[in-house]
């Protein structure tokens, strides 16, 4: 018994020697470039950046959402020196590589070197696997995947130059679990997840933090845009909707502070506690929380799955029953 109260004292101890998390990074002058910084939480973020003095580029396809966004953001500029602005850079992340360091190289002329990098450009597809086409699978990848991984390639040398830097990927709660439709998306999810995880061991000693922000559905006009089995909607609901400039402040807080994991809600915060596995951990008391909570939580988690599966039931169940109501009708 008193071992088992002593057992979370050891691991504050410990976890306070071991956790290392690097100094903060200062917002006030540092290049900010966000992909899918023309809307939703990318665009938000580009705001809270803005608002810490940072000198922002958004970076998306369309040029006149770009011009739209800039509008958006320059409002929040603090006037951190006379060169705190906001640049559009019009681009396909999932462009052949030159492409998109040319890109990159030609802001870096104009606003100094990127401090920081926010892959925010995505897209989602939800479906059931039979009803996505093969093609979905491998655009998911290319934009939502290597998408991060080409505009990272470009900016990271650089950082580990300079020794400073952050580099944020924006996955989502489908990258800690799938659900009924996310197939195709939720695949990329978990690839950023893999990527990030080697990435960050890699950049530590050169003082280069790596943050993966898992949100929930969040309100954005691509969340709009949405249209999901009804099956999806149901189990996604289960964790709330969130709003976009929620999950930004959350993300930008936790990337200033160079912290691995960026979560959200009280389901956010079991989720990431409940799938940590053999994630990197920098704040004790989330380790501590790992180690009393993981195994309670699997309990809470497999209950969800359980109604999960009832919702996938009922709704075939429906589906079948209007469909035999149709052909009813037809005869
Ligand atoms: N909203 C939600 O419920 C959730 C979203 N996420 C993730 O957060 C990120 C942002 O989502 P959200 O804010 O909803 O997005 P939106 O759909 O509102 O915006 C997407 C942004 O990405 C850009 N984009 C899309 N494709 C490309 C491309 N090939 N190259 C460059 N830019 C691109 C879009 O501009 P343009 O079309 O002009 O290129 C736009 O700026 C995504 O990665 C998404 O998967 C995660 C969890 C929940
Ligand atoms: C102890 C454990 C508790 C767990 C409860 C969690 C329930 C999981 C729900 C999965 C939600 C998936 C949201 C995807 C959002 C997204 O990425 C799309 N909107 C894309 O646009």
């Amino acid at each position: 018994m008193f071992l088992v109260m002593l057992a979370p004292v050891v691991i504050i101890v410990v976890f306070a020697i071991v956790a290392s998390r690097p100094a903060r990074l200062r917002l006030r002058g540092a290049h900010v470039l966000i992909t899918g910084g023309s809307s939703g939480i990318g665009l938000e973020i580009a705001k809270e950046c803005a608002r810490q003095g940072g000198f922002i580029t958004l970076a998306a396809r369309s040029k006149s959402k770009l011009e739209e966004a800039k509008l958006e953001v320059e409002p929040h500029l603090q006037g951190g020196g006379e060169r705190q602005c906001v640049m559009i850079l019009p681009l396909d992340v999932s462009a052949p590589y030159d492409e998109i360091e040319a890109g990159i190289r030609g802001i870096e002329e104009k606003l100094g070197p990127v401090d920081v990098l926010i892959n925010s450009a995505g897209i989602s597809y939800a479906k059931a696997f039979e009803d996505t086409p093969v093609e979905k699978f491998e655009e998911l990848m290319k934009v939502n995947y290597l998408g991060s991984v080409n505009c990272t390639q470009v900016v990271l040398p650089g950082m580990k130059q300079r020794k400073k830097g952050r580099i944020v990927f924006i996955s989502s709660q489908a990258g800690q679990t799938s659900v009924f439709g996310y197939s195709a998306y939720s695949a990329t999810k978990f690839a950023l997840r893999g990527l990030a995880e080697t990435l960050q061991m890699e950049v530590k000693p050169h003082n280069i933090a790596v943050t993966i922000s898992f949100p929930p559905d969040t309100d954005t006009p691509g969340f709009r845009a949405e249209d999901k089995p009804e099956e999806t909607n149901l189990i996604a609901e289960t964790s709330g909707l969130f709003a976009a400039d929620v999950v930004a402040k959350g993300v930008v807080r936790d990337m200033v502070k160079g912290e691995y994991m960026s979560i959200y809600g009280l389901d956010g915060f079991m989720l990431g506690h409940m799938t940590a596995g053999m994630a990197p951990c920098n704040s004790t008391l989330s380790a501590l929380f790992q180690v009393l909570l993981m195994s309670p939580l699997r309990i809470v988690g497999l209950a969800y799955l359980k109604s999960f599966d009832g919702i996938v039931l009922k709704c075939m169940q429906k589906r079948e029953k209007a469909k035999a109501a149709t052909s009813a009708k037809n005869d």
